[in-house]
């Protein structure tokens, strides 16, 4: 009785707050007594009660995080809320990590489940879709054609292109045509996707309190997201199940319905792991694509000399033919480095998937204790002076007669990240990128619109998981060929 009337007279939310917060400040001051007496840590900048270094990460960690590095080294440590944290930015420390560490830092706990089993022959299940690809790039063509004489929005037409692409491969068809890629809702629900699992919440850093992913509304927001990803996903296996639908090629889903009805199959996957799949490719695939190709378009047309170089290549290789193939990318040296450079200045993931460390490790002499988070700032890494000469500077001519590739080896480029969490679709991805980017090159000219230049275009980043530009790119794109002689669809 003397309680429910406490409650109904004396209760007050901020006491409970109050309460609440003098219990972090006591579980921290413990937990960093305690662990300063056993640990011999990497640098770290001074942090705050309760919320350690959570206020320096700012707007954009990506560069907030490089500008500590600048400060207390290419390895620092922060405590974000409840969460020790590694920040890792520069070549050698991504190699120690990512190479010397790889068994011992685990980024999702299902690491050995079908999921990744399955990953590790993306790029061998997505090889035969060269087509598919050379297919959307004449599309994209046609897009960017109509507009001529006015502008177009490139960003949205590339964000067009990209989806198409993974569309296709993943779910057997795209979704632009008639209206449906608006109906869906795909570009807002990719785009919470990505807010959703790139933009930092602050629940993330205090594992301890998961009902602040209620208060915060970002639980709400996922459970929304992943419904309507759901409704579409079960729809697009029903289409797949009815056995009078006719089909060009198998797509992603189709691989995964005859996995899961082999019984032969090691791991038995379920419909969820399915749809769990489809939504991994799709996410990881899309945005990242696109992205490397606006930031890439938005260079180039800033640097104009790189430009007319990479489109003299093109066109010289290529002749009077009008589309692009495959087999031409190997020849086109200097387009290979152009997108290298986008890559370096522009890694469509700035900050890689989080790792987090299974046992503790030594690194540089440094001890790290187990279930530490990992930042690898490849965004960083790419504009470190340490390894790139004028770093800041769009040249690709960097990469002409280098061996440095980004497939994972060289540590100083690192946009498809590199161990057991890479990318496993770095052949896809990148053949997606040149293809279209040849491709543009070599059937338009490029200018911005009258009375805009270079240097009037908005260069800032809005960050997630994935770094997208926060303005569109809007250019005039003259078609180099006459129109009725567009490349064949
Ligand atoms: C320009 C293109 C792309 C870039 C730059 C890129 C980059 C990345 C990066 C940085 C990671 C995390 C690696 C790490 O933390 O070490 C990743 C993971 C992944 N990527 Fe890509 N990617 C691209 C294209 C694609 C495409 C086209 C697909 C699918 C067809 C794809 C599927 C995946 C998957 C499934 C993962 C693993 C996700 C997980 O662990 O849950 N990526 N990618």
């Amino acid at each position: 009785m003397a309680f429910h009337q406490w409650l109904e007279e004396g209760f007050k939310p901020s006491m409970v707050f109050a309460a609440l917060f003098l219990l972090l400040l006591l579980k921290f001051i413990l937990k960093e007594n305690s662990r300063k007496r056993k640990l011999n840590l990497p640098p770290s900048p001074s942090k705050l009660p309760v919320i350690g270094n959570l206020h320096q990460l700012g707007k954009m960690p990506h560069i907030s995080l490089c500008r500590l590095a600048e400060k207390f080294g290419p390895i620092c440590y922060l405590q974000l809320g409840e969460v020790p944290t590694v920040v890792v930015s520069s070549a050698k420390m991504a190699k120690e990590v990512m190479k010397t560490h790889d068994l011992a830092l685990a980024s999702r706990p299902q690491i050995f489940s079908a999921k990744h089993l399955f990953y590790d022959c993306t790029d061998v299940v997505f090889s035969p879709y060269a087509f598919v690809r050379e297919k959307k790039v004449a599309r994209l063509v046609r897009r960017v054609e109509e507009c001529y004489p006015n502008t177009t929005n490139l960003t949205k037409t590339l964000g067009l292109y990209a989806n198409d692409v993974l569309c296709r491969v993943a779910l057997g068809r795209d979704f632009s045509g008639a209206g449906e890629y608006d109906q869906y809702g795909f570009q807002k629900m990719l785009e919470e996707y990505q807010a959703l699992l790139g933009g930092f919440s602050i629940g993330d850093f205090f594992p301890s309190m998961e009902f602040l992913h209620s208060l915060t509304g970002m639980k709400s927001r996922l459970q929304k997201t992943f419904r309507r990803f759901d409704q579409l996903f079960d729809k697009v296996i029903k289409e797949h199940l009815n056995t009078d639908r006719e089909t060009e090629k198998q797509d992603l889903v189709d691989v995964l319905l005859d996995i899961q009805k082999s019984e032969s199959a090691e791991m038995p996957l379920t419909m969820d792991n399915v749809k769990a799949i489809i939504l991994d490719m799709f996410a990881a695939g899309t945005d990242t694509t696109f992205i490397t190709l606006d930031w890439g378009m938005t260079e180039l047309i800033m640097n104009p000399r790189v430009l007319g170089k990479a489109q003299a290549e093109v066109r010289r290789i290529l002749g009077d033919r009008r589309a692009v193939l495959e087999s031409d990318l190997p020849q086109l040296h200097y387009m290979k480095a152009v997108v290298k450079e986008i890559f370096r200045l522009h890694p469509p993931a700035p900050v890689l998937v989080p790792r987090e460390s299974m046992e503790e490790v030594t690194i540089d002499g440094y001890n790290i204790s187990t279930k530490t988070r990992f930042f690898v700032n490849a965004w960083a890494i790419g504009r470190d002076p340490e390894s790139w000469e004028n770093p800041e500077a769009f040249e690709p001519e960097r990469f002409m007669g280098s061996t440095i590739d980004f497939k994972g080896q060289d540590f100083e480029l690192v946009p498809f990240g590199s161990g057991r969490r890479s990318c496993p679709a770095i052949a896809f991805g990148a053949a997606t990128v040149e293809l279209a980017l040849a491709q543009l090159l070599h059937s338009f000219d490029w200018e911005l619109p009258p009375g805009i230049e270079a240097k009037d275009l908005d260069m800032n980043e809005a960050f997630g998981i994935t770094m997208h530009r926060t303005a569109d790119l809007i250019v005039v794109a003259k078609p180099h060929f006459p129109q009725e002689n567009s490349p064949p669809s």
